[in-house]
């Protein structure tokens, strides 16, 4: 792989990368990089994780000049802790090069961004909703606007966002650099490549399969009345670093974060219900570590980068493929193993056979852990804590209580009465979810036609043919089941949806770490 200093990049921007940790380019990275920084179109494909903000945000701050005060780049995303996160990262590569950034997103108080908006910001990073009415107030002008950026492009057209992009990409001028990102590319994301891109080169990093490749997937076959006893014993057992938990709508979250607490687990829920203050908030205190589960509907599926996620665990089956990929490739980032389970109750285990067909990926069976294995589980932590201690070796004004103890009873029994203390007997609260529906594959039609040609069960995740550059990243047949790409109003669903990227309780719908190591292509450093 490249170094970054190949790439010809202003020193500025070298030394924010290198203050980043990152050492060489990823995959799509040392692909992506030079088409960009050419000023050529293009679409960009690769796995969870791999580093593709980078990709588009290395370029694109090393071609705006300092001394610029308009808005002259756009990235858009499909969600506002995407837009928020996006808009860091661009902070940090930016940080000796000094450029402006904003994000701008739904839920945020408006006149809050329109005085931030006074201090001149180059690139915008936003939510389409929000763009829009900022567009509509006069507060945001797009006609200087040279580079556009689309992340997660698939997610925004699936949004229905179609026409609401439409809308923006009016305010552009038409000789403008576009680009779209995605680690899912379905075929009918050539409907929005073909309006708003010109003669793009097609660079996809996916070899084989679509899901990262050091994310470690299981499934566990429950009921719907099981699957929480299941998912605390799973917490037990593993006792993951930080966990995701999805589930399928806001209603699912709120019950099980709120049993997750009342059961003794830091967790918290986020859903597009939420203020944004609480969102905000819930995802602080999981990027911190204050909470370590945390429960999302799909809002959470797509880019979220936290550092730490050693696990995800779909309490309920996601609607669709790429949302699989999406939710479970929140771990296994960056070079980082990620184990990720999902719950299928006895219906659903055609929709994961579905799901494993379009990723062309194997998901094994796993048993239910045993509520011995949870508590040894959970033994085995308190033991790890408990000899963190020894080593840090300061505990010697704990040293006389322990003689005096000693002198009273034998040290096993001592030191066992201390683990299960330590250990903490699991609070033993009824839990009673509103169970959800199972998911019907029947509904779906996997052999569906699209573009003429025959799905073929995997190609649109790439891999397959294509114009792609290398390895693949064909567009081939997945079909536009929820036609939500053109939709007719979506004006008016869009400023919503971008708050509610999640399923209702009425309609569901359905977007690093402590284990040592391996290596992976583009990743040798252990930044994150
Ligand atoms: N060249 C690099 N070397 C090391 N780490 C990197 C490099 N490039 C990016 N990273 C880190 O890898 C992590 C994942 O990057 P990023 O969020 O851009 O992935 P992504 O491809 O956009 O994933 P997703 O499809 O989930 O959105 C980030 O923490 C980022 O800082
Ligand atoms: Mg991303």
């Amino acid at each position: 792989m490249k170094t970054f200093a190949e790439f010809g990049l202003e020193p500025k921007v070298l030394q924010a990368i290198t203050e980043l940790g990152f050492e060489e380019s990823t995959p799509i990275q040392s692909k992506a990089i030079p088409i960009a920084m050419a000023g050529q179109d293009l679409i960009g494909q690769a796995q969870t994780g791999t580093g593709k903000t980078a990709a588009f945000g290395i370029p694109l701050i090393n071609k705006i000049p300092t001394s610029e005060e308009r808005i002259v780049a756009l990235i858009m995303t499909p969600t506002r802790e995407l837009a928020i996160q996006v808009a860091e990262e661009i902070g940090k590569l930016t940080r000796y090069k000094g450029l402006r950034s904003l994000p701008i997103y739904g839920g945020q108080e408006i006149g809050r961004q329109i005085r931030a908006l006074k201090k001149k910001p180059q690139i915008i990073i936003g939510t389409p909703g929000r763009l829009l009415d900022h567009i509509n107030r006069k507060t945001i002008r797009l006609e200087d606007v040279q580079t556009v950026i689309l992340d997660e492009a698939d997610e925004m057209l699936d949004m229905g966002f179609m026409e609401d992009i439409q809308s923006i990409l009016k305010q552009v001028p038409d000789e403008r650099h576009t680009m779209l990102f995605s680690a899912t590319m379905p075929p009918n994301i050539q409907k929005l490549a073909q309006q708003f891109l010109k003669n793009p080169e097609h660079v996809s990093v996916i070899p084989k399969q679509v899901t990262a490749p050091l994310i470690d997937q299981a499934y566990i076959e429950v009921h719907e009345r099981q699957k929480f006893e299941a998912l605390s014993r799973l917490l037990d057992m593993e006792s993951p670093e930080l966990a995701i938990i999805f589930g399928r709508t806001k209603r699912r979250v709120d019950e099980l974060s709120e049993a997750l607490q009342k059961r003794g687990y830091t967790a918290d829920g986020l859903h597009g219900d939420l203020s944004q203050n609480q969102r905000d908030s819930v995802m602080r205190k999981f990027r911190d570590g204050s909470i370590d589960v945390l429960v999302a509907t799909d809002v959470a599926a797509r880019g979220l980068d936290v550092s730490g996620v050693t696990h995800v665990i779909n309490f309920d089956l996601p609607q669709d493929p790429e949302s699989y990929v999406h939710r479970i490739g929140r771990t296994g980032r960056a070079g980082k193993e990620g184990t990720a389970w999902s719950f299928v109750t006895p219906r659903e285990l055609d929709h994961l056979h579905f799901i494993e067909k379009v990723t062309r990926q194997k998901i094994n069976k796993k048993p239910l852990p045993s509520i011995a294995e949870a508590i040894e589980g959970k033994q085995r932590l308190t033991a790890e804590r408990l000899l963190e201690v020894v080593q840090e070796e300061e505990f010697s004004e704990y040293k006389a209580i322990a003689i005096q103890l000693l002198e009273q009873y034998d040290s096993v029994h001592l030191l066992a009465a201390a683990v299960k203390l330590l250990t903490g007997e699991k609070k033993e609260v009824n839990i009673e979810l509103t169970p959800e529906e199972p998911l019907r594959a029947k509904k779906r039609k996997p052999d569906i036609r699209s573009n003429g040609r025959r799905y073929s069960g995997s190609s649109s995740f790439g891999g397959g043919s294509g114009r792609s550059s290398s390895g693949g990243g064909g567009y081939r047949g997945r079909d536009d089941r929820r036609g939500g790409s053109g939709g007719s109003s979506s004006s008016s669903r869009s400023s919503s949806y971008d708050r509610n990227r999640d399923g209702g309780s009425s309609r569901p719908r359905t977007s690093e770490n402590r284990r040592p190591k391996p290596s992976t292509e583009g990743f040798n450093n252990n930044n994150n």
